[in-house]
Protein backbone atom coordinates (compact mmCIF):
# COMPACT_ATOMS: atom_id res chain seq x y z
CA UNK A 1 0.00 0.00 0.00
CA UNK A 2 1.61 3.16 -0.92
CA UNK A 3 0.52 6.23 0.76
CA UNK A 4 1.08 10.22 -0.35
CA UNK A 5 3.15 11.72 2.16
CA UNK A 6 3.73 15.57 0.97
CA UNK A 7 7.38 16.50 1.42
CA UNK A 8 6.18 19.98 2.35
CA UNK A 9 4.35 19.01 5.41
CA UNK A 10 7.45 17.23 6.97
CA UNK A 11 9.73 20.38 5.92
CA UNK A 12 9.25 22.95 9.18
CA UNK A 13 8.85 21.58 12.39
CA UNK A 14 5.35 19.89 12.70
CA UNK A 15 3.41 19.32 15.77
CA UNK A 16 2.68 15.48 16.50
CA UNK A 17 -0.40 14.51 19.05
CA UNK A 18 -1.18 10.92 20.19
CA UNK A 19 -4.82 10.14 20.66
CA UNK A 20 -6.69 6.98 21.28
CA UNK A 21 -10.46 8.01 19.67
CA UNK A 22 -11.95 9.82 16.84
CA UNK A 23 -12.92 12.75 19.48
CA UNK A 24 -9.54 13.35 20.81
CA UNK A 25 -8.50 13.24 16.73
CA UNK A 26 -10.98 16.15 16.48
CA UNK A 27 -9.75 17.71 19.54
CA UNK A 28 -6.17 17.45 17.91
CA UNK A 29 -6.84 18.87 14.66
CA UNK A 30 -9.18 21.90 16.09
CA UNK A 31 -6.32 23.13 18.10
CA UNK A 32 -3.71 23.06 15.12
CA UNK A 33 -1.95 19.05 15.40
CA UNK A 34 -0.68 18.29 12.09
CA UNK A 35 0.12 14.75 12.53
CA UNK A 36 -2.14 12.73 14.42
CA UNK A 37 -0.86 9.50 16.06
CA UNK A 38 -2.96 6.74 17.01
CA UNK A 39 -1.83 4.83 19.78
CA UNK A 40 -3.08 3.46 23.26
CA UNK A 41 -0.97 4.53 25.97
CA UNK A 42 -2.20 2.21 28.50
CA UNK A 43 -0.65 -0.71 26.52
CA UNK A 44 3.07 1.07 27.10
CA UNK A 45 5.37 3.35 25.05
CA UNK A 46 3.87 2.40 22.01
CA UNK A 47 0.12 0.65 22.84
CA UNK A 48 -1.45 -0.32 19.91
CA UNK A 49 -5.03 0.31 19.24
CA UNK A 50 -7.67 -1.54 17.75
CA UNK A 51 -7.30 -2.02 14.08
CA UNK A 52 -10.84 -0.88 13.69
CA UNK A 53 -10.31 1.70 15.71
CA UNK A 54 -7.23 2.52 13.53
CA UNK A 55 -9.01 2.83 10.54
CA UNK A 56 -12.05 4.53 11.83
CA UNK A 57 -9.76 7.73 13.04
CA UNK A 58 -8.09 7.59 9.53
CA UNK A 59 -10.96 7.81 7.79
CA UNK A 60 -12.31 10.58 10.11
CA UNK A 61 -8.98 12.45 9.62
CA UNK A 62 -8.86 11.87 5.78
CA UNK A 63 -12.43 13.80 5.38
CA UNK A 64 -11.98 16.54 7.61
CA UNK A 65 -11.02 19.89 5.54
CA UNK A 66 -7.98 20.43 4.40
CA UNK A 67 -7.34 16.79 5.41
CA UNK A 68 -4.22 16.64 2.77
CA UNK A 69 -2.50 18.95 5.26
CA UNK A 70 -2.90 16.43 8.15
CA UNK A 71 -0.62 13.34 8.45
CA UNK A 72 -1.82 10.07 11.01
CA UNK A 73 0.16 7.85 11.85
CA UNK A 74 0.26 4.54 14.17
CA UNK A 75 2.06 2.45 16.62
CA UNK A 76 2.18 -1.54 16.08
CA UNK A 77 2.56 -1.90 20.05
CA UNK A 78 5.65 -3.21 22.11
CA UNK A 79 6.49 -5.79 20.17
CA UNK A 80 9.76 -7.69 20.44
CA UNK A 81 12.81 -7.72 16.93
CA UNK A 82 11.03 -10.07 15.60
CA UNK A 83 10.90 -10.05 11.49
CA UNK A 84 7.77 -12.36 10.67
CA UNK A 85 5.91 -10.98 13.48
CA UNK A 86 6.67 -6.94 12.58
CA UNK A 87 6.32 -7.76 9.31
CA UNK A 88 2.71 -8.84 10.26
CA UNK A 89 2.04 -6.14 11.61
CA UNK A 90 3.27 -3.58 9.51
CA UNK A 91 1.39 -5.45 6.77
CA UNK A 92 -1.66 -4.98 8.30
CA UNK A 93 -1.72 -1.64 9.86
CA UNK A 94 -0.90 -0.77 6.27
CA UNK A 95 -4.12 -1.61 4.72
CA UNK A 96 -6.19 0.77 7.03
CA UNK A 97 -4.54 3.68 4.64
CA UNK A 98 -2.39 5.52 7.64
CA UNK A 99 0.60 7.79 6.25
CA UNK A 100 3.10 6.66 8.51
CA UNK A 101 3.69 3.19 10.47
CA UNK A 102 6.25 3.53 13.67
CA UNK A 103 7.96 0.85 14.88
CA UNK A 104 9.75 0.35 18.17
CA UNK A 105 13.29 -1.17 18.67
CA UNK A 106 13.18 -2.14 22.15
CA UNK A 107 15.96 -4.48 21.59
CA UNK A 108 19.22 -3.74 19.85
CA UNK A 109 20.51 -7.06 18.95
CA UNK A 110 19.20 -8.95 15.40
CA UNK A 111 17.44 -5.36 14.42
CA UNK A 112 19.42 -6.10 10.80
CA UNK A 113 17.09 -9.31 10.64
CA UNK A 114 14.01 -6.86 11.14
CA UNK A 115 15.26 -4.31 9.22
CA UNK A 116 15.66 -6.47 5.78
CA UNK A 117 12.18 -8.25 6.39
CA UNK A 118 10.81 -4.66 6.10
CA UNK A 119 13.19 -3.03 3.66
CA UNK A 120 9.71 -4.82 0.76
CA UNK A 121 6.90 -2.73 2.89
CA UNK A 122 9.00 0.30 2.92
CA UNK A 123 10.36 0.42 -0.64
CA UNK A 124 6.68 -0.26 -1.76
CA UNK A 125 6.02 2.40 -0.29
CA UNK A 126 4.61 2.23 3.20
CA UNK A 127 6.11 5.09 5.06
CA UNK A 128 7.90 3.59 8.01
CA UNK A 129 9.52 5.31 11.37
CA UNK A 130 12.14 3.68 13.73
CA UNK A 131 11.36 4.87 17.33
CA UNK A 132 14.73 5.04 19.73
CA UNK A 133 14.66 5.29 23.33
CA UNK A 134 16.16 7.39 25.24
CA UNK A 135 17.17 4.97 27.62
CA UNK A 136 18.58 2.74 25.37
CA UNK A 137 22.08 2.46 23.72
CA UNK A 138 22.14 1.22 20.09
CA UNK A 139 24.90 -0.11 18.22
CA UNK A 140 27.07 2.46 15.97
CA UNK A 141 25.65 2.48 12.25
CA UNK A 142 22.13 1.48 13.58
CA UNK A 143 20.47 5.32 11.83
CA UNK A 144 22.45 4.61 8.40
CA UNK A 145 20.48 0.71 8.57
CA UNK A 146 17.75 1.89 9.12
CA UNK A 147 18.41 4.88 5.79
CA UNK A 148 19.13 1.72 3.69
CA UNK A 149 16.05 -0.32 4.44
CA UNK A 150 13.97 2.83 3.32
CA UNK A 151 12.41 4.16 6.39
CA UNK A 152 11.11 7.44 6.42
CA UNK A 153 12.21 9.09 9.80
CA UNK A 154 13.61 8.46 13.59
CA UNK A 155 11.77 9.12 16.19
CA UNK A 156 13.63 9.51 19.55
CA UNK A 157 11.15 8.79 22.48
CA UNK A 158 10.80 7.50 26.26
CA UNK A 159 10.20 3.74 26.63
CA UNK A 160 9.42 4.24 30.15
CA UNK A 161 6.44 7.28 31.18
CA UNK A 162 7.79 7.70 34.51
CA UNK A 163 7.79 11.47 34.57
CA UNK A 164 11.54 11.53 32.95
CA UNK A 165 11.75 13.56 29.81
CA UNK A 166 14.07 13.08 26.95
CA UNK A 167 16.45 15.99 28.22
CA UNK A 168 16.71 13.59 31.42
CA UNK A 169 18.60 11.69 29.35
CA UNK A 170 19.83 13.39 26.16
CA UNK A 171 22.10 16.34 27.14
CA UNK A 172 21.74 19.11 24.48
CA UNK A 173 25.56 17.82 22.97
CA UNK A 174 23.72 14.38 22.45
CA UNK A 175 20.49 15.23 21.35
CA UNK A 176 22.97 17.56 18.65
CA UNK A 177 25.21 14.56 17.52
CA UNK A 178 21.64 12.62 16.88
CA UNK A 179 20.04 15.06 14.91
CA UNK A 180 23.02 15.53 13.05
CA UNK A 181 23.05 11.85 12.18
CA UNK A 182 19.45 11.50 11.81
CA UNK A 183 19.22 14.18 9.63
CA UNK A 184 22.65 13.89 7.66
CA UNK A 185 21.04 10.47 6.25
CA UNK A 186 18.21 12.76 4.99
CA UNK A 187 15.87 10.96 7.72
CA UNK A 188 13.08 12.95 9.05
CA UNK A 189 13.88 13.48 12.81
CA UNK A 190 11.04 12.80 15.42
CA UNK A 191 11.54 13.95 19.06
CA UNK A 192 8.91 13.39 21.98
CA UNK A 193 9.37 11.37 25.62
CA UNK A 194 6.87 13.06 28.46
CA UNK A 195 7.80 16.56 26.96
CA UNK A 196 5.77 19.62 28.05
CA UNK A 197 5.81 23.07 26.91
CA UNK A 198 8.61 24.46 28.73
CA UNK A 199 10.79 21.86 27.12
CA UNK A 200 10.12 22.96 23.59
CA UNK A 201 12.48 25.61 22.98
CA UNK A 202 15.16 23.49 23.91
CA UNK A 203 14.22 20.32 21.75
CA UNK A 204 13.83 23.10 18.67
CA UNK A 205 17.47 24.04 18.82
CA UNK A 206 18.19 20.80 16.75
CA UNK A 207 15.70 21.57 14.11
CA UNK A 208 12.93 18.55 14.54
CA UNK A 209 10.76 17.68 11.66
CA UNK A 210 8.43 17.16 14.48
CA UNK A 211 7.64 17.11 17.85
CA UNK A 212 5.72 14.67 19.97
CA UNK A 213 3.43 14.82 22.89
CA UNK A 214 0.81 13.04 24.78
CA UNK A 215 1.20 13.20 28.83
CA UNK A 216 2.11 16.86 28.70
CA UNK A 217 -1.38 17.95 26.69
CA UNK A 218 -3.24 15.80 28.76
CA UNK A 219 -5.53 16.52 32.36
CA UNK A 220 -2.92 16.22 35.02
CA UNK A 221 -0.06 15.71 32.61
CA UNK A 222 -1.36 11.79 32.35
CA UNK A 223 -1.11 10.17 29.64
CA UNK A 224 -3.92 7.83 30.39
CA UNK A 225 -6.16 10.32 31.22
CA UNK A 226 -7.87 12.74 28.23
CA UNK A 227 -6.38 15.52 26.16
CA UNK A 228 -6.21 19.16 27.26
CA UNK A 229 -7.62 21.65 24.29
CA UNK A 230 -6.13 23.98 26.09
CA UNK A 231 -2.27 22.77 26.51
CA UNK A 232 -2.31 21.56 23.05
CA UNK A 233 -3.05 25.08 21.99
CA UNK A 234 -0.38 26.32 24.11
CA UNK A 235 1.85 24.14 22.32
CA UNK A 236 1.03 24.54 19.00
CA UNK A 237 2.06 28.49 19.41
CA UNK A 238 5.64 27.69 20.07
CA UNK A 239 5.92 24.79 18.37
O1 LIG B 1 4.88 9.76 19.94
C1 LIG B 1 4.57 10.50 20.85
C2 LIG B 1 5.02 10.26 22.23
O2 LIG B 1 5.04 8.90 22.55
C3 LIG B 1 4.18 11.09 23.16
O3 LIG B 1 3.97 10.46 24.39
P1 LIG B 1 4.42 11.18 25.76
O4 LIG B 1 4.35 12.69 25.55
O5 LIG B 1 3.41 10.69 26.78
O6 LIG B 1 5.82 10.71 26.03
Amino acid sequence: MSVNVNASQLNTTQLLISVTTIEEAQIALENGADIIDLKEPSLGALGALPIETIQAIVTYVKNTKNADAKLTSATIGDLPMQPELLLAHVTQLATTGVDIIKIGFFQTDDYQLSLDALKSVAHAGTKLIAVLFAETMYPQGLIAAIKYAGFMGVMLDTAKKNGLTLLDYYSQEQRAIFAKTVLGHNLQLGLAGSLKPQHVALIKEISPSYIGFRGGVCNDNQRNLALDAAKIKAVRKIV
